[in-house]
């Protein structure tokens, strides 16, 4: 579909923790991030939502000072990433997309190195240790070598030693890729404690439903540029319906069904596997389908949520 949206700039605003005004990443004649703007408040949840290849990590590394930005400005706490990053990693805690985390030895002893690499004294370790084992919920497994832990307990110790230095903003890369359902709500469930203690979060994920669980804002980013900005609930509101009907024909017939089926609701959308139709009403959409002769092998009616926006904004659907 590849509709054009016009993107709300944001005001400034003196009090924003991270602001980026064009900020462009290149690689060599690559536009990895393509001039954008964004801003965040000290305490808010912030979300980059976009595919794989959008620009996501990108951008978190350009914010943590580990890649320098090839246009546009960046500041982190009123500091420039790329001329003072010592500074501006003193105020971070970062949790990049893949654990790394010494495999081979303890879980407590990964949080006394990785604080003695940031300088931390023996003595403010000590008890900020035991703090962070039971805030990760792993008091009882510090004992243990990490290539015991299960994922979702790996995660939350990677994000327990991001915390050692007690950072005012943490960035997630993709904090619950691999996790399974359980995991990512315990995993989830920190992060909500770490935002109640004013800690600001930024957030990558191409899971809408992280972005509508953890983000009280997120850009949606394709491409290396924004497509959209706003709450989740904004966002489902000013591009999608309010209920989507899905329905499926089987495979060779979803085409000639959505034909028939144009002008049903505000839109309609064919995927491979089904035809979504984009009503405010889902089930009297659903009594418009049999009344025009069709009759789905299966219907479902749900509420509109990030996927669909999404799609109305690319054209694609993020898990493609
Ligand atoms: N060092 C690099 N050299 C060349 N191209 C790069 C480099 N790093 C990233 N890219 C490219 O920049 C684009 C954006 O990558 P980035 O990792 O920021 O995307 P992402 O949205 O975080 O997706 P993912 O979740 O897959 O990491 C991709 O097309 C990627 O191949």
């Amino acid at each position: 579909m590849g509709s054009v949206v016009t993107v709300s700039h944001i005001t400034a605003s003196s009090s924003a923790v991270v602001r980026a005004s064009g900020l462009t990443k290149r690689y060599g004649d690559f536009t990895a991030v393509d001039g954008i703007d964004f801003e965040v408040t000290p305490g808010e949840s912030f979300g980059f939502l976009g595919p794989n290849g959008a620009g996501k990590s990108t951008t978190m590394s350009m914010i943590g000072g580990v890649s320098t930005r090839s246009g546009g400005e960046l500041s982190v706490m009123g500091l420039d990433p790329d001329k003072e990053g010592p500074r501006v990693r003193a105020h971070l805690g970062v949790v990049p997309q893949q654990d790394n985390l010494d495999e081979e030895i303890k879980v407590r002893d990964n949080l006394y190195v990785y604080g003695r690499y940031f300088g931390l004294s023996r003595s403010y370790l000590k008890p900020k240790m035991e703090e962070l084992l039971d805030f990760a919920q792993l008091t009882d497994k510090a004992g243990e070598r990490v290539d015991a832990l299960s994922g979702g307990m790996k995660r939350r110790l990677t994000i327990a030693r991001s915390l050692i230095n007690e950072p005012k903003i943490l960035l997630l890369d993709e904090p619950t890729t691999g996790l399974d359902p359980q995991a990512r709500h315990i995993l989830w469930d920190r992060l909500f404690r770490l935002k109640e203690q004013g800690t600001t979060l930024l957030v990558t994920t191409h899971f809408m439903d992280e972005a509508e669980q953890l983000c009280d804002r997120l850009i949606v980013v394709d491409a290396g540029r924004i497509m959209a900005e706003g709450s989740p609930s904004q966002l489902i509101r000013d591009y999608s319906t309010r209920e989507v009907l899905e329905v499926r024909f089987g495979s060779a017939q979803n085409r000639a069904a959505a034909q028939t089926l144009e002008g049903l609701g505000d839109r309609i959308e064919i995927l491979a596997d089904r035809v979504l139709v984009y009503a405010h009403d889902g089930e009297a959409a659903l009594e418009q389908v049999i009344a025009r002769g069709l009759n789905p092998v299966s219907s479902l009616v749900r509420r509109s949520s990030l996927e669909d926006v999404f799609l109305r904004l690319t054209g694609r659907s993020l898990v493609d």
